[in-house]
């Protein structure tokens, strides 16, 4: 057991980690921390939810001179909620030293941004595209930079954002300091990173598994046009107190959203067409428990720490697997319980094998609940409601009316009539989702494979990490890949890791 007290850390450092209840150093923090301190590249890799952005925040921030109002560390993340979030947890470390962070993101105004970026930030945290536009504008200055953080690493270095990173790393000081993190660091990437750094230390965790323990993991086999009805049915007997469900496409997340609306769910979408406002309100309602149930493309997939959330969806299933590993990882975050359900098409089983192939954990069947066990569920929560009301609150001036019913009707009858009153009605409204395809798998077929039924095999040999965000526009969206001058179509760029071509589906998220 490694105390923050035995890291090294400067007195106002220590007292702001302190302060945020962290007793122990996470095994991640505890061995990258005294590296980055030294001055060392670190590629670190472990599992999600379990302390990355401190183990590459707190020797950011220690490494700040206060007194040089010029930006001194930059974070890059794949999406403005992360940016922001990492935003946030680098000013609660940094608040006893007086470092100044600014997040940098799209969708924001640009005015305002260049001002702020000139009122001498020590830490920046920004989205590739924003930041780009920035260093073509002359808006940022980035010749002090000595620390540079690649958070979601693998993502950053993969089709749709590498000639971005590139670009921005050529623009800071050779001499830099670099971190790069990530849950799941496919080995064709961990090849290109190392390009980009000076003796990298790697530190990868020994877990046996690349997600983590305490996600108990389901999949229903399903056809596509049952898929919204086994949801509601899972929402209804899992009861969780924050869920997310993630969907392919935005059309579908709009669906979806739509869908559980009708059938009586607080539910709300986030994805790249909506402005940045819209996202950014949707995901604070959430988090305030708001909203129950968060429709997303991949865009909230990395990254996003969202304590309470007890249950993900993958309503379709993810293209890949390190997609997979950090979907279901918005929960089970910081040693907690999480529950993951993946939908599968009978077309698809073969997928899920690749998944567990990936991830090293056989997922558990679970067979889609049947509209009475969904109905026990809702009585549930009107049980544990009447419950809490008995326990907690002053019933007092209750009694009377109470003895009267009593007196009139026998307990049980009276108790029903209560909880069937406090059981939410799902409206029974029949949804109907536009259909899509089932993931193809290209690659060798038949053998022994990875498939469930021993149907498609992919060989997912070293490069073929496919080209799911090739000539991305997913960033587009959002606005946030928007100005970077490039073309976002076709092309040939990173041939290295395109081995098996899937259908690129971009402009999805
Ligand atoms: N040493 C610690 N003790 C207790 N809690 C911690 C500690 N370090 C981090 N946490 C908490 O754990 C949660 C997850 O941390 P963080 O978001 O950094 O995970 P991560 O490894 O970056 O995950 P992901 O791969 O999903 O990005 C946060 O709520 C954070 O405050
Ligand atoms: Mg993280």
């Amino acid at each position: 057991m490694t105390t923050f007290n035995s890291l090294g850390l400067s007195k106002p450092v220590l007292k702001a980690v302190l302060e945020l209840g962290f007793e122990e150093a996470t095994p991640i923090q505890e061995q990258t921390i005294p590296l980055a301190m030294d001055g060392r590249d670190v590629i670190g890799q472990a599992q999600t939810g379990t302390g990355k952005t401190a183990a590459f925040g707190i020797p950011m921030i220690e490494k700040i001179n206060q007194d040089m109002k010029k930006v001194q560390g930059l974070v890059i993340a794949p999406t403005r909620e992360l940016a922001m979030q990492v935003g946030t947890e680098l000013h609660k470390y940094g608040k006893y030293k007086g470092v100044k962070i600014l997040p940098v993101y799209g969708g924001t105004d640009m005015g305002r941004q260049i001002r702020e970026l000139k009122a001498g930030p020590q830490v920046v945290v920004a989205t590739p595209g924003r930041l780009l536009d920035h260093i073509r504008r002359g808006t940022i200055q980035l010749s002090n930079i000595h620390t540079t953080v690649l958070d979601e690493a693998d993502e950053m270095l993969n089709m749709g954002f590498i000639d971005d990173i590139k670009d921005i790393l050529k623009a800071i000081p050779m001499q830099r300091q670099t971190l790069l993190f990530s849950a799941t660091m496919p080995k064709a990437i961990h090849d290109i990173a190392q390009n980009m750094m000076k003796k990298p230390e790697t530190v990868k965790l020994k877990a046996k598994q690349l997600t983590v323990d305490k996600i108990d993991q389901y999949f229903v086999e399903v056809k596509d046009s049952e898929k919204f009805d086994t949801l509601t049915r899972l929402l209804d007997v899992h009861t969780p107190e924050l869920a997310i469900v993630f969907g392919r496409t935005k059309k579908r997340v709009d669906e979806i959203t739509d869908g559980l609306g009708a059938r009586g769910f607080r539910a709300e979408g986030i994805h790249g067409d909506l402005s940045q406002g819209k996202r950014m309100s949707v995901l604070k309602k959430f988090k305030r428990g708001g909203v129950e149930v968060l429709v997303a493309t991949d865009v909230a997939a990395r990254g996003l720490d969202i304590s309470g959330v007890t249950h993900v969806y993958n309503f379709d299933i993810p293209q890949d697997p390190e997609s997979y590993v950090h979907r279901i990882g918005r929960t089970g975050r910081a040693g907690k319980e999480g529950y993951a359900v993946s939908f599968v098409t009978p077309r698809e089983t073969g997928h899920l094998g690749i998944i567990e192939k990936t991830t090293q954990k056989k997922m558990t069947r679970l067979q889609m609940p049947t509209l009475d066990e969904a109905l026990q569920g809702q009585q549930q929560i009107a049980k544990d409601k009447l419950v809490k009301a008995v326990e907690d609150e002053n019933l007092d001036s209750y009694r009377g009316t109470a003895d009267e019913l009593l007196e009139q009707y026998d307990p049980a009858t009276v108790v029903s009539a209560a909880l069937k009153m406090l059981t939410k009605k799902r409206r029974n409204v029949p949804v109907e989702l536009t259909s899509i395809a089932p993931i193809s798998v290209k690659g060798p077929r038949g053998g022994k494979g990875g498939g469930r039924n021993g149907g498609r095999n992919f060989d997912r040999k070293k490069g073929n990490y496919g080209p799911k965000k090739y000539g991305d526009k997913s960033y587009r969206g959002g606005g946030d890949r928007n100005r970077s001058g490039k073309g976002g179509s076709g092309g040939s760029r990173n041939r290295k890791f395109q081995g098996n071509k899937r259908p690129s589906n971009s402009n999805n998220r």
